[in-house]
């Protein structure tokens, strides 16, 4: 077992990785709850439940709740049903929730926790490659059909519990969507890892290679959100990519593509923009060649869409004043973030659809 530690000005806490580590959750917790409220969704607790439950002596006071699997769930009804679960369950501020699973359940549970009776402690226990991202910094959200996590705080978890075993179950699609935010990780701050990650195929993969890399990747945003829990500076560059991701995955309709998938496109939109803005060359054919060769979707705009995606884009978290904001690369290692006017916004989604169709 491995453990690091997240420490901002706000919060600190631990983040445990390990193979098996669900069977024994309650040894990581250090408190005396008086009531466990267990979140997961069904392909989750159908595989897991049981073995966190099984974990736990049986005078603990604990419930739990199974929300259906996908992007769907992050909506203001499943938060409106989880409230409900938690007072039927007789929940107090002295009460803990558990999010097992990935991004979503983690986004979704940790959302209720912030606003239960004004917030209670809860732990985050991955169950995605993704999730080594979505389960450490602290945002939490619900999704509006305006815009991915439009509603949403900052609230840390007491403890992050990454049973890395879990991971052996994942679908192929769902490793490419956590490989994805990596990539990211490294583009933004690792130019090493991120050029080793290219390096391998997603469908020989080998477990022991994913773990070190997740564990790359959480070094890189653990030290990003220490600096700058909140996004007031920093974390943005945690947003390379989302920009334009987030437009897709609104677009396509929620759970129709994989956050990982959406964000690979706005990575390379990205490293397009980035080109144009700065005039410098960056690894964009690269990108584009191991995302194909890795059945990434390469998601096609058409002229129509051109229009209600700058519209969401300007709906995102980092717009000022309706302006749009990209996080951009003057160099791998080396993000900015850039303020878009519309104007150019299409003139760069033109090239880049140009630039696509001759691949
Ligand atoms: N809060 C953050 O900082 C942050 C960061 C990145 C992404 N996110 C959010 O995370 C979400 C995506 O997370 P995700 O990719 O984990 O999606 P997810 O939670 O929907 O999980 C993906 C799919 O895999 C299944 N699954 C989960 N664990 C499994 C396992 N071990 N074995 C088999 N199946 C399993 C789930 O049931 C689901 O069908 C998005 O909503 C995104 O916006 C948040
Ligand atoms: O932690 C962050 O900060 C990130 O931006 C990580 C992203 O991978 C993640 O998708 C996050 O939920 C996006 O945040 P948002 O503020 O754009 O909704
Ligand atoms: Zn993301």
């Amino acid at each position: 077992m491995e453990e690091m530690t997240v420490k901002s000005n706000h919060s600190s806490y631990p983040i445990y990785i390990g193979q098996g580590l669900r069977y024994q959750i309650r040894a990581y917790i250090n408190k005396n709850y008086t009531n466990i409220f267990i979140i997961t969704d069904d392909q989750v607790g159908s595989r897991y439940l049981e073995d966190v439950l099984h974990g736990f002596p049986t005078e603990e006071n604990i419930c739990h709740f199974t929300i259906p699997s996908g992007e769907n769930s992050k909506s203001i009804e499943k938060f409106y049903s989880l409230q409900t679960e938690a007072l039927k369950n007789g929940l107090d501020r002295q009460s803990l929730i558990i999010a097992l699973g990935g991004g979503v359940v983690g986004d979704l549970a940790g959302f209720v926790a912030a606003t239960f009776m004004r917030g209670i402690d809860y732990i985050q226990v991955p169950t995605t490659i993704l999730a080594h991202d979505s389960s450490v910094g602290g945002k939490v959200a619900i999704n509006h059909h305006f815009g991915k996590n439009l509603i949403g705080s900052f609230f840390s978890p007491v403890a992050v519990i990454y049973d890395v075993e879990t991971l052996s179950t994942l679908p192929l699609h769902e490793i490419r969507s956590g490989y994805a935010e990596i990539i990211k990780e490294g583009l933004i701050a690792n130019q090493k890892m991120f050029l080793s990650l290219l390096d391998h195929s997603l469908a020989s993969i080998k477990p022991q290679q994913l773990e070190i890399y997740l564990k790359a990747g959480i070094q890189v945003k653990a030290r990003i959100v220490e600096q700058d829990e909140k996004e007031a500076n920093i974390r943005k560059f945690l947003n390379l990519g989302h920009t334009l991701g987030h437009a897709l995955e609104t677009i396509h309709g929620y759970g129709k593509i994989t956050h990982g998938e959406a964000v690979a496109n706005g990575l390379l939109f990205a490293l397009h923009v980035s080109e144009l803005e700065f005039q410098v060359q960056l690894p964009f054919y690269q990108l584009y060649q191991w995302l194909k060769d890795n059945n990434y979707p390469i998601l096609s705009i058409s002229k129509e869409e051109i229009i209600e995606l700058m519209e969401l884009m300007k709906n995102d978290k980092k717009s000022i004043g309706g302006k749009i904001q990209m996080v951009l690369l003057k160099e791998v290692e080396n993000p900015v973030t850039v303020s878009i006017e519309n104007t150019l916004m299409k003139h760069y989604i033109q090239t880049y659809l140009e630039r696509m169709e001759k691949l």
